[in-house]
């Protein structure tokens, strides 16, 4: 197995075809464990298509996904997830009219098999269970800051603590690899150096790898270690972040719509 095939995450030659659609070609990206890795491009490129295919919702139409040395390409979401694959979503998908606490226990429940309707409305056999998982949610809802909102309807929350809900389910299912599409789509300059922040904190507190889409130059510079840049589903640049901001092809690609 080559070096790229070692890395937590390695798609090799990677293609996706819609009828007469060619969404991504020949797509090779390695994302080491313990690296906070981006996917940029403009609307359009296929970025939101490459989760897509790593997380199962898409079959790649040729080329090959590895997760931890794993070919997983074809597997259903379901078994991607189990594997250790988290996601987020570019319109946030909570239960809005659960809680806090009970948005973050469906995302256990994911993990642990058994029915969210236990977990919610419990019986007795299920009592121990359920205050172990209620320990761990606690403990989940502290490391993103929403302790003191437990209670409150997910939907009510503001926008920003809705991303941080929304990573907090995705954290339960103790993924090994975070996706994370456009987390800071939507907030102001002051929410989005918070985000910067907290991403940061959440692969330290987890030991996690993250993989983001942003379309905010500034949060992808500041915060990826590694970025690969698409365009009409090709990859034209990949590299540390001051390299990608002086790539002409990147320049190019993005002119006519000033990057935010
Ligand atoms: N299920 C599908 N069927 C047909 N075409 C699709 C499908 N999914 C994606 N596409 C097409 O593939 C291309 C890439 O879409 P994708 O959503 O991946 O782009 P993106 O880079 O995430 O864009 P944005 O930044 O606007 O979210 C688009 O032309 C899109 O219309």
């Amino acid at each position: 197995m080559s070096a790229s095939q070692q890395a937590l995450l390695h798609l090799e030659d990677v293609s996706i075809r819609f009828g007469g659609l060619v969404a991504v070609q020949g797509l090779t990206l390695s994302v080491q464990e313990g690296a906070i890795a981006g996917l940029i491009g403009p609307n359009g490129a296929g970025k939101t298509t490459v989760f897509n295919m790593i997380t199962g919702q898409y079959v790649p139409t040729s080329g090959a996904i590895y997760f931890g040395g794993q070919a997983i390409h074809g597997w259903p979401p379901h078994r991607v997830a189990a594997l250790g694959i988290a996601r987020t979503f570019q319109n946030i998908r909570l239960f809005r009219d659960l809680s806090v606490l009970e948005n973050v226990l469906v995302g256990l429940h994911l993990r642990r098999k058994t029915g969210v309707a236990a977990t919610l409305f419990g019986t007795l056999s299920r009592r121990r269970e359920e205050s172990a998982m209620h320990e761990e949610a606690l403990a989940l809802l502290e490391s993103v800051g929403l302790l003191g909102y437990l209670h409150e309807r997910a939907g009510a929350l503001p926008y920003g603590q809705q991303r941080r809900l929304e990573i907090a389910r995705a954290l339960a299912t103790r993924p090994r690899l975070l996706l994370l599409d456009e987390p800071a789509a939507g907030m102001n300059p002051e929410e989005m150096r918070q985000l910067t922040e907290f991403v940061r904190q959440v692969r330290e507190r987890h030991r996690l790898t993250i993989l983001l889409i942003e379309h905010h130059m500034q949060m992808v510079m500041e915060i990826c270690e590694q970025i690969t840049v698409l365009d009409y589903g090709v990859a034209i640049a990949e590299g540390p972040p001051q390299r990608i901001q002086q790539d002409p092809r990147v320049i190019a690609a993005y002119l006519g719509e000033e990057p935010a």
